[in-house]
C-alpha cells in the first residue's frame, strides 16, 4: 500500500532541502553574530505551557494528544515563543537579560492561510529583559537585517500596536480574536456587520472600518490621538515615537512604516507588533512583537520582544 502525504505537510529533498538548510544557516549565523544564543526546546510541551498568557487562540491552533507513556495530554508546539517564555521564566531565571534564537519545526492545527501549510520551520529571536523602546528597536533592526540576508525583494516592515485595537473595541462582547481575524482579512463588510450588535459609537465604527480598508497609516494614527481615550493615545504615542526613532529606512534598504492594522498571528502580544513583507509574496513572511504580559503569566515579569519567520515560506516566496 502506498501512503499519501498528509495534506498541509511536506517533505523536502534535493534542492529544496539544500535551500532550507542554507536559509537556516544564514539566519542563525546572523543571530549569533548579533549576540543571540541558540536554544533547542523539545517539540512537545504541556498544553498549559503553550497557553499561559496566550489564551484560547493559540490553543485552537495546537494539536494535542494523549501520551501513550502516561504523561497525560501533550501538545505539539504551534509556536516557539511560548517555549522561550517558559525557559526564561524557569531554567534561565538567573539571567537578567536574555538574547535567544531558535530554529525548529512547529505544527499548526489548521493552516494560517487558505491552502497554506500546517508545518512551519520557525526560526527567530527573542530579546528579554531589555526595557522600553530599546528592546523593540534592537529587534526591529535585526528583523530588517534578516530580511536582507534572506533576500527579500523590496523589504517592508509594517509596525502596529495591539493597544490601538484593544482600546477601540473596549467594552464589546465580540472576542479580540474575532476582530483581529476580520482585520487581518481586511473585510470591512463583515466587520461592519459585527459592529451592529456592539455598543460602539459611530466614530469607533468608522475607525475600525478605516483599519479594515487599510487606512491606518501614520497620519491616521496621529489624527486620532485624543479621540478614543487614554489607552488608545498611549499605544499611538508609543508607536509613533518608535517609528520616528527607528526611521523610515532601516539598514539602508528596508522601508519601515506605522500601520495600525498590523494584526498578530497569535494573541499574546501586548505592545508593538510588526510584519515583514517582500514584493510579490502572497503573505507576510515575518512576524514579531512585544509580549511582556505573556512573560508575566509565566511568572517572570520582564520586557520581551522577538520575531520569527518560516523557512518553508521564505524559500518558496522570496
Ligand atoms: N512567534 C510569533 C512572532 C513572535 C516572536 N516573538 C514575538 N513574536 C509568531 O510567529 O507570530
Amino acid at each position: 500500500m502506498k501512503h499519501k502525504p498528509i495534506i498541509g505537510l511536506d517533505d523536502a529533498f534535493g534542492s529544496r532541502a539544500k535551500a532550507l538548510r542554507n536559509m537556516q544557516g544564514k539566519l542563525l549565523e546572523l543571530f549569533e553574530a548579533a549576540g543571540y544564543e541558540e536554544v533547542i526546546p523539545p517539540i512537545l510541551e504541556r498544553p498549559d505551557a503553550l497557553k499561559s498568557g496566550a489564551g484560547r487562540f493559540l490553543a485552537d491552533q495546537t494539536v494535542v494528544f494523549s501520551d501513550p507513556a502516561g504523561a497525560g495530554t501533550l501538545a505539539i508546539r504551534s509556536d516557539m515563543t511560548p517555549q522561550i517564555a517558559r525557559i526564561a521564566a524557569t531554567r534561565l531565571q538567573a539571567e537578567a537579560v536574555l538574547k535567544l534564537c531558535y530554529s525548529g519545526t512547529v505544527m499548526l492545527a489548521r493552516p494560517d492561510v487558505r491552502g497554506g501549510s500546517r508545518q512551519q520551520w520557525q526560526t527567530g529571536v527573542e530579546c528579554l529583559g531589555v526595557a522600553g523602546a530599546a528592546g523593540d528597536i534592537e529587534v526591529l533592526h535585526l528583523a530588517a537585517r534578516s530580511m536582507l540576508a534572506a533576500g527579500f525583494n523590496k523589504p517592508v516592515l509594517q509596525v502596529g500596536h495591539i493597544g490601538l485595537l484593544k482600546a477601540l473595541v473596549a467594552g464589546c462582547s465580540t472576542p479580540l480574536e474575532k476582530w483581529t481575524a476580520l482585520l487581518a482579512r481586511r473585510s470591512p463588510d463583515d466587520l461592519l456587520e459585527i459592529t451592529r450588535n456592539e455598543p460602539l459609537a459611530q466614530d469607533r465604527v468608522d475607525a475600525l472600518v478605516a483599519l479594515a480598508r487599510g487606512r491606518g497609516d501614520q497620519h491616521w494614527i496621529a489624527e486620532n490621538v485624543g479621540k478614543f481615550g487614554a489607552d488608545f493615545d498611549q499605544a499611538a504615542n508609543e508607536l509613533l515615537e518608535l517609528v520616528q526613532q527607528v526611521g523610515e529606512r532601516v539598514e539602508g534598504d528596508v522601508s519601515l512604516y506605522a500601520d495600525a492594522a498590523v494584526m498578530p498571528r497569535f494573541l499574546y502580544h501586548s505592545g508593538i507588533l510588526f510584519a515583514g513583507y517582500a514584493a510579490g509574496a502572497s503573505q507576510a513572511l515575518l512576524y514579531g512583537g512585544r509580549y511582556d504580559a505573556m512573560m508575566k503569566a509565566h511568572g517572570r515579569d520582564m520586557p520581551a520582544t522577538g520575531f520569527s519567520c518560516d523557512l518553508w515560506a521564505l524559500i518558496d516566496e522570496v
